[in-house]
């Protein structure tokens, strides 16, 4: 996982946030503070509707002056007089939908009610806060805020000291009215404690991709159980959340998760005219690529093919170009220059065919892409309207084909299965967390763990650590997350007279203690916290400051999460063993969740119905729509799409006894089955297992079967 998954500042925050309050105290006169500050803010409120046709009027002034646009479209006018009114609001529309608007236009609005009704001086109109998880996207919107005068700015990774100080001191000053962030910076009790201290508050919270807020949701993210929460203590005004796909359950998790009541749900239709739906399902072996370059011949202009893996993306442009189409691959694991050069390239095009990874396409405003095509099975049914719903925006007829074939479960599987950390792993976990030196912490200390090292420790992926956190964090309430620091700082000397200068104990302690290793000269800022007892912060600053005079070159290396305790960790092995139960059940229900996300996708396609009601029928639509589409594989056939019947081999006896002879180890089946199946883990990699042969030699099994033959084996049935 990359720093941005975890939206990690290029500093570390706690000293930038110090260094951002003594700017700000030090430029600011804060002695009319008190007398201009409005009374205590409301929670969360549903008022009812005061003056709505003048929020309207108002709402379509902005509209045009700020935005140069001329009418809203769909519900978008609707959702912006409800949270005009003071009410929240769930907020479902299609992707290209409108979603941005309806907290963007409320964001400059606030200080037109605000001198209109007289109630808050200048700088006290508060802010609109906007919680993506998408990082690139952020930028853009900001830039393009920007352009139209309208003073945003986004907090992440990407964003310089010197930018990072500048935006702290805007929002310390009120003069921000939109802040863009990822939800993982609400880790972080610097960055609320700020968020809390803006003059005028927060007057509207926009949690964009809102599903993720929904264990029902295709892509729950625990850290957005915590947005509600921060939503309540930061007495926010009134919160929108918004996303492109929800099911009646998943909606109804985000009205309760932020006490919305029903009637603040506005979605508009899913169901897409000019979207042509095609699906093909063919035996094992079938050439899929010469498929699909009829297909394209077929149906000519700008088109993604999705497919699962980034290696196979390669591969696919590769032989797509070679006969002949103007194909390039796209997917994470590419430079970001690449990327964004083949997006630019893609956007400007008329007849592009991007062969992408589920990387590609989120944020993509190109109105004319004609084809989607589905190369592998997608997650789910959300995943798959998400993706087809990005063709022909412009309401031109547009093509999306789905290609089924039973290989393809093996490489979803390796996704679902691979997520699920084994019994074993669990217990490595809890033997590291509540190890001996932890025991000393009382409530309200803090301590580190160092995710990567962690993950490599207790064979579990980095991304699914997080998840596990955050449910001790929010279920058992064990601890909170605190922020990020760095562990390893290190520095070479540029001028050394402001070294010598400078004489505080910060100083003094740091020169004395710094280690020379060839070029760098290294500090272990723990360690001198601990022998000193100078404060980390203090340290941490000095360090920062004599970067910034240019006397050194600072680097710093090695992030760890800072966690700070809330009740004892669990000593008992009575205790640890129930909360260890409790995940493990909790992981395994995603599991068969996943997997019932897979298949449903399955069935909706190979049914004898018309796969545009299907869909619509999913996501909660009944009324308003036609009986028979007309144009999809069903409507234009009337033929089922039916699945190969080609069930998974049993588990072959030579091939696992091989599995046994080359692992050696008994201590974990399910890390067994992994290998067996073709399924990469930390351990895996640090046992070199992939040279061995034995790895995914079992991956026409059912994996389920494997486990229960390893477990066997390691005699724990
Ligand atoms: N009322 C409007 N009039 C004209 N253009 C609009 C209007 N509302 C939105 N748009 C344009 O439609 C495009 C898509 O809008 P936006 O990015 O907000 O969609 P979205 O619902 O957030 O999509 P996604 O789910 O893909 O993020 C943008 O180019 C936006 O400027």
């Amino acid at each position: 996982m990359s720093n941005d998954e975890f939206d990690m500042s290029s500093e570390d925050e706690a000293a930038l946030v110090a260094a951002s309050a003594r700017v700000t105290n030090a430029k600011r006169d804060r002695s009319h503070e008190v007398a201009l500050r409005p009374g205590k803010r409301s929670k969360i409120t549903n008022k009812t509707n005061t003056a709505p046709s003048h929020n309207t009027v108002l709402a379509n002034k902005i509209l045009k002056e700020h935005f140069n646009l001329d009418g809203f479209r769909l519900e978008q006018e609707a959702a912006i007089s409800r949270l005009l009114d003071g009410n929240s609001a769930v907020i479902v529309f299609p992707t290209g939908g409108g979603k941005s608007l309806c907290y963007q236009v409320p964001a400059v609005a606030f200080k037109y009610q605000d001198q209109e009704d007289g109630s808050r001086a200048s700088g006290y109109h508060g802010i609109t806060l906007v919680i993506s998880p998408l990082i690139a996207l952020m930028k853009d919107q900001v830039d393009a805020l920007l352009r139209n005068n309208i003073k945003a700015a986004v907090l992440n990774s990407s964003v310089s000291r010197d930018q990072y100080l500048a935006v702290h001191d805007d929002l310390r000053n009120g003069r921000l009215d939109l802040l863009y962030c990822a939800p993982e910076r609400l880790n972080n009790e610097g960055f609320i404690a700020t968020l809390k201290a803006i003059p005028g508050g927060i007057r509207l919270l926009a949690v964009d991709e809102a599903h993720c807020i929904s264990e029902w949701g295709h892509s729950f993210r625990p850290d957005y159980l915590k947005i509600a929460r921060f939503a309540e203590e930061a007495e926010v005004e009134r919160v929108v959340c918004l996303t492109a796909t929800a099911t009646p359950k998943v909606s109804e998790d985000i009205l309760t998760a932020f006490s919305i009541p029903k009637e603040g749900l506005l979605r508009t239709t899913m169901y897409r005219p000019n979207l042509r739906l095609l699906a093909e399902a063919n035996p094992k072996g079938t050439d899929y690529e010469a498929k699909l370059v009829v297909h394209l011949k077929a149906n000519p202009g700008p088109t993604i093919v999705y497919i699962t893996q980034q290696k196979a993306a390669m591969e696919l442009a590769a032989t797509l170009k070679s006969k002949g189409f103007p194909a390039k691959p796209y997917h994470a694991g590419m430079t970001p220059e690449l990327r964004t050069q083949t997006q630019d390239e893609f956007l400007g095009s008329e007849n592009m065919i991007v062969v992408a990874t589920i990387a590609f396409g989120m944020g993509i405003d190109k109105p004319d892409i004609r084809n989607i095509v589905h190369f592998d099975i997608p997650d789910s049914i959300e995943s798959y309207c998400q993706q087809i719903g990005r063709a022909g925006r412009d309401g031109k007829p547009s093509t999306c084909m789905f290609y089924l074939s039973t290989k393809d479960f093996h490489i979803r599987n390796i996704f679902t299965y691979g997520d699920r950390p084994s019994l074993h792993s669990l217990r490595l976990l809890f033997k590291d967390l509540c190890s001996p030196h932890r025991k000393e912490l009382n409530v309200g200390d803090t301590f580190t763990v160092e995710l990567y090292t962690q993950s490599r420790d207790v064979d579990i992926t980095p991304t699914i650590l997080g998840i596990l956190y955050a449910q001790l964090e929010l279920h058992f309430k064990l601890f909170r997350a605190a922020g990020t620091q760095y562990n390893r700082y290190k520095y070479t000397v540029k001028d050394r007279r402001i070294l010598d200068n400078d004489i505080s104990p910060a100083a003094h302690a740091i020169k004395g203690a710094s280690k020379q290793l060839q070029k760098w000269t290294h500090i272990a800022l723990d360690e001198l916290t601990a022998s000193t007892g100078i404060p980390r912060a203090d340290l941490v600053r000095t360090l920062e400051t004599w970067n910034e005079y240019d006397a050194i070159d600072l680097r710093k290396e090695s992030v760890s999460h800072v966690f700070r305790l809330l009740r004892p960790l669990p000593s008992s092995a009575t205790e640890i063993n129930d909360i260890i139960t409790h995940l493990d059940s909790s992981m395994g229900a995603t599991e068969q969740q996943n997997l019932a996300r897979t298949k449903s996708l399955i069935d909706l396609i190979t049914s004898k119905q018309c796969f545009s009601r299907s869909l619509a029928a999913y996501f909660g639509e009944t009324k308003n729509l036609p009986k028979a589409c007309m144009h999809c594989t069903w409507c234009e056939t009337h033929t089922q799409v039916v699945l190969p019947n080609e069930p998974p081999l049993p588990p072959d006896e030579a091939k696992v006894r091989n599995v046994l002879d080359a692992v050696g180890v008994r201590d974990d089946p399910r890390f067994l089955a992994k290998i067996a199946f073709g399924i990469n883990s930390p351990r895996i990699t640090a046992l070199k297992i992939k040279q061995t042969g034995v790895f995914e030699s079992m991956n026409v099994c059912d994996f389920e079967a494997l486990v229960s033959v390893f477990r066997k084996a390691c005699g724990e049935e």
